[in-house]
């Protein structure tokens, strides 16, 4: 049988538009506008098979193991390449009167999968895995992959798959019958066979445009139940909410029909905001991983040492999820306590967690080994972390702790390990200072829950090595976290530009709102959860220590000083005064909301609350006054983009995408949006220095709301696009 393949020398159709991923690479290197030749390939190379008579089946494959990561995403975004005629392209593979056989290997996703879903017959690899991620770029699968799915694995499996994104492995994708075998050896081989036995069978029940949408017994409760919750999830997202609608014809019109709909849901989608923002979120997650420091430090200066062991000191909340993390990874880990009653505690908290997440695991291809000391040991003896080759300390936001334990540590361990500290403000070079091994010092905040949040901000302090850098970079891709390489500073990125976000929430309580008005208006923005929900769940007594500690609060605040100033500043003594009524959030079921017990999750508005606040405004002569949505978020997320400006003014990040990466992965911020600093830029920044302007001048007493000096000049050399603003950063200004 003449073979024909999409890639193969003697037909040469390279797939620049649906292609392996080194050849999209290639492309993206190239800057050569991507073509029609692809398209235009699959059709005279489909016509010229249909039109040879030798030729009697068709297989398509992809080139270096890879079937097709879709589209060029970056095609989306340049006007002259939009509307690229796939969906014509699947629908001439499926009408071919010759058998069309798709050999799967690595991924096929986006377009490669529509193109499959054409194919008569589909064969994957064993490791393969598949999906329709284009709802995660604001988008949906528009070559006709709404009509199509739906009618081979049905819509309950098809919903799921175009309205998350997911990539599904091989395994699942023959039980879901999106492909009708697996291999593990020779794909194309595997395929060629297929093709073979095939030859001469009728192709009418195998072009899934024919097939009807399989019925369900309660297909209109289905929908109906299925549109609320993905409404729910999308939270604000455009994307899963037009993909359901997508589905949802393909269960209601004829397939022609359908594919209309599709289109014109497609165009909705392309067109809008949230596409371009969350397109620009796939790169930034991208560019945040080619990390580079001040000094020149990046991938091409420094090679990751291996982590073949780990230790983790401290199994508090934060210790737990990152000994459950690193023994998904596949890391043997150690791990620490101070004594047996913590220890016990802590163990079994840890056994909990690993046993859940083994139960997810479970019918995939991994498993967890975590009864095995080998793998997971539990221990009070500081000796037995002599020769692992990383530690990651996580006790309490203690200084003199945390010294005390790197000073430890830098006599015990071997001498290339590496020494990292997870904290969210504390000064990694003061850590450091109290080893003889800074340069192997390094910050690694992690999120909570450890074992789930992606996030993974990375800090190098003055004398940590670019080695040490590139290992917790490594680190981070082996736990499947995203890190993001950062400067020291208090909070370090995210949390430094949390505060004058908390800050504003509290002052618009002072002056007439109400937790949950602060709360709505975030959460309709798109945010997870809003300010106070968050404090609650945190627990308020965490940030009251902190205040303590700075002598914000507390028997160290000198007698005399203002309830409301600090350092000649507003300050707002609210939290600490719900700290002194007891009120530590869902722990003890109350905060800024009630819960139904200690612990619970339901938070309602507390009259007890209102009360309070009123009386406060009154013994401080505050006069109540309503506050609109608008006010809300202006002064919240403009606050915290203010601060995101001096961020990068003083190099503590080396770009805009770094600063949205982390708010997108640690800080709940709405990813459709792109990250603060990229909405920032679709808003406008003369937008935003207008109304921080007005803020500020409304409330000369918070510095926080002075617009910075890089936003401003921004704005006067004519807000440029986000990708040249840190040309306008002049050397000098940058602080590290
Ligand atoms: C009218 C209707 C038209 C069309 C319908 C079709 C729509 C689509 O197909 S939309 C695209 C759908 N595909 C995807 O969303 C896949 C995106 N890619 C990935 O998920 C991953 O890259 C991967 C699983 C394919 C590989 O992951 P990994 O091995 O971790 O590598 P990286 O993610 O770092 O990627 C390496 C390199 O390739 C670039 N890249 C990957 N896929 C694409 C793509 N589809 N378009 C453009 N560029 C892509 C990625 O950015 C990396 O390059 P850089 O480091 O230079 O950024």
């Amino acid at each position: 049988m003449p073979r024909f393949t999409l890639t193969g020398s003697h037909t040469s159709l390279s797939l620049d538009l649906f292609a392996d991923l080194h050849k999209v690479k290639a492309l993206l290197a190239s800057a050569e506008p991507v073509s029609g030749a692809v398209l235009q390939a699959l059709e005279d190379g489909l016509k010229k098979a249909g039109a040879d008579s030798s030729v009697k089946a068709v297989m398509i494959c992809g080139e270096n193991g890879k079937f097709s990561a879709g589209a060029d995403i970056r095609g989306f975004s340049a006007p002259k390449k939009r509307g690229g005629a796939l969906g014509p392209i699947v629908s001439l593979i499926e009408s071919s009167e010759k058998p069309v056989v798709a050999a799967i290997e690595g991924v096929a996703l986006g377009g490669g999968l529509e193109v499959a879903l054409g194919c008569h017959y589909r064969i994957a690899h064993a490791k393969a895995r598949m999906g329709l991620p284009e709802v995660t770029l604001g988008l949906l699968p528009g070559a006709e992959g709404t009509q199509r799915l739906p009618r081979l694995i049905g819509v309950p499996a098809a919903l799921d798959m175009i309205t998350t994104g997911k990539h599904i492995p091989a395994t699942e994708a023959l039980k879901l019958g999106l492909v009708d075998e697996i291999v593990e050896e020779n794909t194309i081989e595997a395929a060629i066979r297929l093709a073979n036995k095939v030859i001469g069978q009728p192709l009418g029940p195998r072009r899934l445009s024919l097939k009807p949408v399989p019925k369900l017994p309660n297909m209109e409760a289905f929908l109906r139940d299925a549109a609320v919750r993905v409404k729910r999830q999308a939270r604000g997202c455009l994307a899963p909410e037009l993909c359901f609608q997508a589905v949802r014809a393909a269960t209601e019109l004829p397939f022609a029909e359908g594919l209309r709909r599709e289109r014109e849901l497609f165009q909705v989608l392309l067109s809008s905001g949230q596409a371009r923002a969350l397109q620009y979120a796939f790169f930034a997650e991208r560019a945040v991983h080619r990390w580079a420091t001040p000094t020149g430090a990046s991938w091409s200066s420094a090679a990751p040492q291996p982590v073949r062991r780990a230790a983790v000191i401290g199994l508090g909340t934060m210790g737990r999820g990152i000994v459950t993390s690193l023994v998904k990874a596949n890391i043997p880990v150690v791990a620490l306590e101070q004594d047996l009653e913590y220890l016990n505690k802590g163990r079994k908290a840890v056994m909990l967690l690993l046993e859940r997440e083994a139960m997810k695991m479970e019918g995939g291809a991994q498993t967890l080994d975590f009864h095995n000391p080998a793998r997971l040991q539990f221990t009070v003896d500081f000796d037995l972390l002599r020769d692992v080759d990383l530690v990651i300390e996580a006790v309490f936001e203690n200084m003199a702790l945390k010294k005390e334990i790197f000073h430890k540590l830098s006599k015990i361990c071997k001498p290339g390990a590496l020494l990292c500290t997870n904290t969210s403000a504390l000064n990694i070079d003061e850590i450091a200072s109290a080893t003889s091994r800074p340069q192997q010092v390094i910050g690694t905040h992690f999120f909570s829950p450890a074992h789930v949040m992606r996030l993974l901000e990375i800090i190098y302090g003055r004398h940590t090595s670019p080695s040490a850098i590139a290992t917790a970079m490594q680190l981070a891709k082996t736990l499947k976290k995203v890190g993001v390489v950062v400067g020291n500073c208090f909070g370090f990125v995210g949390n430094r530009m949390m505060f004058p976000y908390v800050e504003q929430a509290v002052f618009l309580l002072e002056e007439g709102s109400r937790p949950e008005a602060v709360d709505q208006a975030l959460e309709d923005f798109g945010f997870k959860i809003g300010p106070f929900r968050m404090s609650d769940l945190a627990g308020l007594d965490v940030g009251w220590r902190s205040r303590q500690g700075q002598g914000l609060t507390g028997p160290s605040l000198p007698a005399g000083t203002p309830a409301r100033q600090r350092h000649g500043q507003r300050y707002s003594p609210l939290p600490d005064l719900l700290c002194e009524h007891g009120r530590f959030g869902q722990k003890n079921a109350k905060g800024w909301y009630q819960y139904e017990k200690a612990g619970g999750r339901t938070a309602t508005p507390d009259p007890w609350l209102h009360n309070f606040l009123s009386q406060y405004r009154d013994t401080h002569g505050i006069k109540t006054r309503f506050i609109d949505q608008e006010e809300i978020l202006e002064r919240c997320l403009f606050s915290l983009i203010n601060e995101g400006f001096a961020v990068l003014a003083e190099g503590i990040a080396s770009g805009p995408e770094h600063l949205d990466v982390i708010y997108v992965n640690g800080y709940g911020w709405p990813k459709h949006t792109g990250g603060p600093m990229f909405y920032a830029s679709t808003v406008g920044l003369p937008r935003v220095l207008a109304k921080l302007q007005k803020y500020s001048e409304a409330h000369p007493d918070v510095p926080r709301l002075r617009p910075n000096a890089f936003l401003k000049k921004l704005v006067a050399v004519g807000n440029p696009p986000i990708k040249e603003w840190m040309s306008y950063l002049s050397q000098q200004s940058a602080k590290l």
